[in-house]
């Protein structure tokens, strides 16, 4: 059997090389050259696998080692006969910790608390309910705006649209890129979206950079209809937009879900599914280790200071998101290099806080984002 792996899977490497030949190559260089022989490909957002890539290729099945897959032509597979998978929910806690850190950066920079705030998240899926909770344990008013699963649920938890241009005060998207159909997500966020908003919100994209039509944004906020733009991804990356990199608050390469939690997960679903798929017999393989911070204990001294301002300091111990917006801005023409030799980031459960003085409504906020907790505070 012949794997073609793109070489910026990480810890990846031996788990296929007992089945067959294994090819590590960059996602731009997986050619149709390259998959012709191939029994399956494992990839990620930057190869497109459509019919120029496979037609003459002798692939049968694709993993995706991430949640969005707008990069797999779906219909083409189906009609080719390929099957294929993405790796539902790996990196949405990623996502969760980088949300949480943009909020409490935002929160800071224009000295509002969170808690006297209403967020709009548009696509209540693997991402969005992770940061309705997390919004949640932060004091927010949560609005939840979702079609299609309104209309499967037939539930009342969710609201139009309209409401949230209406009411958030910040807005952010978890919506799939979806080109046509009645859940199109293509420039979901575009004039007339921004023209209709009530509160100048804080928006926030870390879905696809399709999703909100950069020169709306970039007029939204020339015109003020919004107060603040956080973006993680961009239209044409990585090619992105000059003028609107200048006017956002918090700019990053597309790494909303790079922790190595993430990473490893997708990674392990992939081959997981790749073993289902060629009965291999390695269903549940897992990485043998997962790279670790030099730090994982956070020291949080409470004395007059607020809970937020607690949770502020844990969180951003953990990952903040200003230092890479700032390697961004600093070299922006190195937005797939940023992304290619990303530092390590874990989530909020391989950190143990270490409280003095914290209150203990904080210490249970932190404990439910998933921080370790030690017991004594004093
Ligand atoms: N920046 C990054 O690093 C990452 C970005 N993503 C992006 O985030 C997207 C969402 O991820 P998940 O939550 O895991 O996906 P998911 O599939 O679990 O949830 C998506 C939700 O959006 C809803 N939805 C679909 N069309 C909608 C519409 N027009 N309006 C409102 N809701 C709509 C769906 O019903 C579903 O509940 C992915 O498709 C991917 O594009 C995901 C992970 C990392
Ligand atoms: O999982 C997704 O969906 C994402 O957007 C990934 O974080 C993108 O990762 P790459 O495949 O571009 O490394």
């Amino acid at each position: 059997m012949k794997f073609i792996i793109d070489n910026k899977i990480p810890y990846i490497k031996g788990a296929l090389e007992p089945f067959g030949e294994v090819v590590y190559l960059p996602g731009a260089q997986t050619t149709p050259e390259v998959v012709k022989d191939a029994d399956a490909i494992i990839t990620r957002t930057r190869t497109s696998c459509n019919e120029a890539l496979l037609a003459e290729s002798a692939v049968k099945f694709i993993a995706t080692a991430t949640i969005g897959y707008d990069h797999i032509d779906t219909a083409y597979c189906q009609q080719a006969g390929i099957e294929w998978t993405n790796a539902p929910g790996c990196n949405s806690r990623s996502v969760e910790q980088y949300l949480t850190s943009a909020l409490l950066i935002m929160a800071e920079k224009q000295s509002f608390q969170l808690r006297d705030k209403t967020i709009g998240i548009v696509g209540v899926g693997q991402v969005g309910s992770k940061v309705a909770c997390a919004c949640k344990l932060l004091g927010m008013q949560v609005l939840l705006n979702d079609p299609p699963r309104e209309r499967a649920e037939g539930s009342d938890e969710f609201v139009s649209l309209q409401e949230i241009k209406a009411k958030a005060d910040i807005i952010t998207l978890h919506v799939p890129l979806a080109m046509q159909g009645e859940d199109a997500t293509f420039h979901l966020a575009d004039t007339l979206f921004f023209n209709e908003l009530e509160r100048t919100p804080i928006v926030i994209n870390t879905c696809r950079g399709e999703v909100m039509d950069t020169f709306a944004a970039e007029t939204a906020i020339q015109r003020g209809s919004i107060s603040g733009l956080v973006v993680d991804c961009w239209e044409r990356e990585p090619n992105i937009d000059q003028n609107l990199l200048a006017l956002v608050d918090l700019a990053t390469p597309h790494i909303a879900g790079y922790s190595k939690d993430g990473k490893a997960n997708g990674t392990s679903m992939s081959i997981q599914a790749i073993s289902r798929f060629f009965q291999l017999g390695i269903d549940n393989w897992q990485p043998a280790k997962v790279d670790l911070p030099e730090q994982t204990i956070i020291e949080l001294d409470g004395l007059n200071r607020t809970d937020e301002e607690i949770i502020r300091e844990a969180v951003l111990f953990t990952y903040d998101v200003r230092n890479d917006d700032a390697a961004l801005r600093q070299s922006p023409e190195q937005f797939e290099q940023l992304r290619g030799d990303y530092p390590v980031r874990r989530e909020y459960p391989v950190f143990t806080v270490k409280p003095k003085d914290v209150s203990p409504n904080a210490l249970d906020i932190l404990a439910q984002l998933g921080f370790q907790i030690e017991k004594s505070n004093n």
